[in-house]
C-alpha cells in the first residue's frame, strides 16, 4: 500500500482507537492529539509502537501542565517520533520534555499558536526567535489569517528561516497551508475527511492531490 506523502501530516483528534490503528498504516507521518482522543495508557502504547513517525501533542486546558508533563513523558517511552509543546508552556517544562525527548532520540517541536489573528512582522520574528533558544528541530507558527496579507506575512518567515512551519490558520489561510511545504516546510498539516482538528485544514487526500501537480515528489 502506497502511503500518503511524506510532507503531509494528518492531525488526528476526535476519532476512536480502532479508526486511528486502521488509519495509521496509509500515512506517512501524523500527529496524535491526544488532548483530543479518549485513549487509556494502553491504546496510546499500542498507537505509537504501530508507527515510526507520528507526533505527540497535548493542549493543556488551563493550567494542567503536569498533565501535560506525564503524558508526553509517557508516550516519549512508547515510541514517539516528536513531541510538540506550545511556547506558552512555562520554561522549565519546555526545558524537562526536552532533555526527556533528546535522551529518547524524539524530536521536539515549539509551537506558537494565535486563534485570532496574524501578529505583526516583528512579533512573529521574536516568537520565532524564542523558540529558537530552545534545542528544537522545528518551530511551529500559527496564526489566524483575517486577511491575505496575513498569509503573505506568515509566509515570509520562509526567507531567514530554515525548520519552522509556519502557516495561517482559518479559510482565508488555506491557501498558505498548501504552499508551506513549496517554501521550505518540512510537513504541512491536514484533516481527516471531516474531521478538522484546526480551521482551514484541507482534507489530506484533496491535499495530496493538488501537491502532487504542484511538487512532484
Ligand atoms: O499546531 C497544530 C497545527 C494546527 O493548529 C493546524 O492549524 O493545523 C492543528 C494542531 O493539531 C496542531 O498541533
Amino acid at each position: 500500500m502506497k502511503a500518503i506523502r511524506p510532507d503531509i501530516c494528518v492531525s488526528i483528534g476526535n476519532v476512536d482507537f480502532h479508526a486511528i490503528s486502521n488509519l495509521l498504516p496509509k500515512l506517512s507521518l501524523a500527529e496524535i492529539r491526544i488532548d483530543l482522543l479518549n485513549l487509556n495508557r494502553d491504546e496510546l502504547k499500542l498507537l505509537f509502537g504501530l508507527h515510526d513517525n507520528l507526533i505527540a501533542t497535548y493542549r493543556p486546558k488551563e493550567s494542567e501542565f503536569d498533565v501535560m508533563l506525564n503524558l508526553l513523558t509517557d508516550t516519549i517511552g512508547y515510541g514517539a517520533a516528536w513531541v510538540d509543546v506550545d511556547i506558552d508552556t512555562p520554561t522549565e517544562i519546555i526545558r524537562e520534555i526536552t532533555a526527556i525527548a533528546q535522551a529518547a532520540n524524539c524530536k521536539v517541536i515549539i509551537s506558537y499558536h494565535n486563534y485570532t489573528e496574524t501578529p505583526t512582522y516583528a512579533r512573529l520574528k521574536k516568537i520565532t526567535e524564542n523558540a529558537q533558544t530552545y534545542d528544537v528541530s522545528l518551530v511551529k507558527i500559527a496564526c489566524m489569517a483575517n486577511s491575505t496579507s496575513d498569509c503573505a506575512r506568515v509566509l515570509s518567515l520562509y526567507e531567514e528561516n530554515t525548520r519552522i512551519v509556519a502557516f495561517c490558520m482559518g479559510q482565508v489561510g488555506t491557501i498558505t497551508r498548501v504552499a508551506a511545504p513549496l517554501l521550505g516546510a518540512p510537513f504541512t498539516y491536514a484533516a481527516l475527511p471531516g474531521n478538522q482538528t484546526a480551521p482551514g485544514q484541507l482534507d489530506y487526500i484533496y491535499l495530496e492531490s493538488l501537491l502532487d501537480s504542484l511538487k512532484p515528489l
